[in-house]
């Protein structure tokens, strides 16, 4: 391969062709040629990603007006379209025949629309490439993936929040693929189309959610393939916390909006968002496919967050997306404990206070969803270990909710399955801004993977399970709900998560005591006001932990039928459907003794 294929022929300056032809590698020119004939660029840069190149990109983010300078070095500001704020669930489609919870199209139908749409879409537009690694280069975990965009502002935060991996193309590697172009921005035709044997395509959006292939987007893809192998592959945090035995790595998904990103800043960072894991030798091993953080910016302030805090005012690489840029070129946003600016410039345009939109609404500075996209490394809490191509050792599973009405500060799983299943797979939540669509309505999500399972859910639950046999001793379980309300005060304080983790790891080490429930094990009085002290010097009242602790056994009885009812309509094995059917018995039991709702200090000490 010394000669440019045809279809390349004056798209490629010449440093830029040495570098694709350096990598003999053919999957990655017929893939090429693919995105050539279908979105016909202007000319095509390979990104090899030398610091040259990451500047390079970042100088024509800003040149194309899709990023703006702020007042901070290297702090620039990204916007997207005021109806492109968040992932498009209903205009994200996984091709193939139909599966429950999953937005199908029929194949030939997706692929003929959104190629229509992407035709010649990149006219005139540079096509940029970027090669990479999801998970560190060299480990198990490892899984190459292909970027194709017209927007420097989608490599820009590719080149931030993963690995790039030019070297590892060499030869004829096969690799992810996605294919994205910013289009018209008409959100009308905004479609992202998921071909889980072939190209992703995402077109009409820019929204980091929908067009950054190799997160949401990839994570489709791994998932599936996880499920086929025997491994996991999860929408979770993986953190560090130490014990008096050493450092103890757990991995915690929530839903979208509902607390990884904080949870990760409460110990040693080595994800905020996504985690492979795999069993190597009956242990249970994890990686972070990305190498930064895509995150929610409101509520940051400096006394609960002072990590990120500090990230967003040092100088240094941050990408601030659809924040208020204000008259001094500085970024604010809601919930920052600063006061909100006269006027600025926001995702609708100029923006003054008291905007309203054309339905009356008032606008808000700073969109709800805004967030900030930054390398792991600027971050004090970084583990060493966050690149290791070993991965780390995974000691507990945190399953967390956002649920205002019924669910216990923290609970653990009698078992592997019984958290599974009651704790993951029973998952319900309420929605967030981070999903375009209604807020605050409680919704099925299993795993805090609603919108990024693809295959059936009983076989998904069913590869957990099997997961959790192969291993000598497979991690503690735990179920974690930071958002109790009593009426509309929430019952606990964001730093309150501190005692929860410290719950965790006495656990694991067998320094607290727990009582049994029906649902679960949960912590006892005296072991929550010691932890409360040690951790954050506050008092813990009784009346505090019977607010919190109560079971609240109607509820729970109502959820375990709600999701009993879910899955005896799809094709859930017996087995699965047992425990839960064993976990209402066990609801009913107690509620039938002790009554709807039962004080914590009514339970029994079992170890
Ligand atoms: N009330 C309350 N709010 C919290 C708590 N922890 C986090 N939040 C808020 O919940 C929102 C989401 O938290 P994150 O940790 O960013 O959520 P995430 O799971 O990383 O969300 P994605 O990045 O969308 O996947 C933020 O606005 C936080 O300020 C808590 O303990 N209590
Ligand atoms: O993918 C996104 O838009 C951001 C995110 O982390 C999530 O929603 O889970
Ligand atoms: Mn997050």
């Amino acid at each position: 391969m010394e000669v440019l294929p045809s279809f390349l022929k004056g798209k490629l300056s010449p440093i830029m062709e040495t570098r694709l032809l350096k990598l003999r590698n053919v999957k990655l020119l017929h893939f090429l040629e693919e995105a050539v004939d279908l979105c016909e660029p202007e000319s095509v840069y390979i990104v090899e990603g030398t610091e040259e190149d990451i500047s390079e990109i970042r100088n024509r983010a800003l040149l194309t007006k899709e990023e703006t300078e702020l007042n901070v070095k290297g702090h620039t500001i990204h916007f997207d379209h005021a109806l492109d704020q968040a992932r498009a669930r209903e205009d994200t489609f996984i091709l193939g025949d139909r599966i429950p919870f999953v937005n199908t199209k029929p194949r030939k139908e997706g692929l003929e629309e959104v190629k229509s749409i992407l035709k010649g879409a990149m006219k005139g537009r540079v096509m940029y490439v970027g090669l990479y690694s999801l998970g560190p280069v060299g480990s198990p975990a490892q899984i190459l993936a292909v970027q194709i965009t017209d927007s420097p502002y989608v490599i820009h935060s590719e080149n931030i929040l993963y690995r790039n991996a030019y070297r590892e193309f060499e030869g004829d590697k096969d690799f992810l693929k996605f294919i994205h172009s910013k289009g018209s921005q008409d959100v009308k035709k905004r479609r992202i189309v998921i071909d889980l044997d072939g190209v992703v395509y995402s077109v009409n959006t820019t929204y980091a959610g929908n067009s950054v292939g190799l997160k949401k987007l990839a994570l489709r893809l791994t998932l599936n393939r996880a499920v086929r192998e025997g491994w996991l592959s999860e929408h979770m945090a993986i953190v560090g916390l130490e014990g008096s035995n050493g450092v103890h790595y757990v991995t915690a998904a929530f839903p979208s909006g509902s607390g990884k990103t904080s949870t990760s800043m409460m110990g040693r960072l080595i994800s905020d968002d996504l985690a492979f894991i795999m069993g190597i030798d009956g242990d249970v091993r994890a990686w972070n496919p990305e190498a930064g953080v895509f995150g929610i910016i409101q509520g940051i302030n400096s006394k609960d967050d002072p990590i990120v805090w500090k990230v967003l005012h040092t100088p240094g690489e941050v990408i601030f997306s659809n924040v208020l840029m204000t008259p001094e070129r500085s970024a604010y946003w809601d919930g920052s404990g600063l006061p909100e600016p006269e006027k600025g410039i926001n995702f609708s345009g100029e923006w003054w206070k008291g905007k309203k939109d054309d339905q009356g609404k008032p606008v808000p500075p700073s969109h709800p969803n805004a967030r900030f996209t930054v390398s792991l490394k600027s971050f004090d809490n970084l583990d060493p270990n966050y690149d290791n191509p070993n991965g780390v050792k995974i000691d507990a599973v945190i399953f967390g909710v956002r649920d205002y009405k019924t669910l216990v500060p923290i609970a653990e799983a009698f078992d592997w399955e019984h958290g599974v299943v009651t704790m993951g797979a029973s998952m319900e939540s309420a929605r967030t801004s981070a999903v375009i669509g209604k807020q605050d309505e409680m919704e099925f999500n299993p795993m805090a993977l609603l919108d990024f399972i693809s295959v059936p859910l009983g076989k998904y639950v069913q590869n957990y399970i099997n997961f959790g046999k192969r291993l000598r001793n497979p991690p503690k379980i735990f179920g974690v709900n930071y958002f109790l309300k009593d009426g509309d005060k929430y019952v606990n304080s964001k730093e309150d998560k501190r005692v929860w983790l410290r719950w965790v790891v006495e656990r694991l080490e067998g320094r607290s005591k727990a009582l049994e429930t029906p649902i679960g094990k949960i912590p006892l009085y005296e072991d929550l006001r010691r932890l409360f002290g040690e951790a954050l010097g506050k008092e813990y009242s009784e009346k505090d932990y019977e607010a919190q602790f109560s079971l609240r056994l109607r509820g729970y009885k109502e959820k375990y039928e709600r999701i009993l009812d879910i899955y005896s309509k799809i094709d859930t094995p017996k087995d699965i459907l047992h425990i839960i059917e064993r976990q209402i018995q066990r609801i009913e039991e107690y509620r039938k003794s002790m009554g709807d709702v039962v004080s914590p200090f009514r339970l029994k000490v079992i170890e």
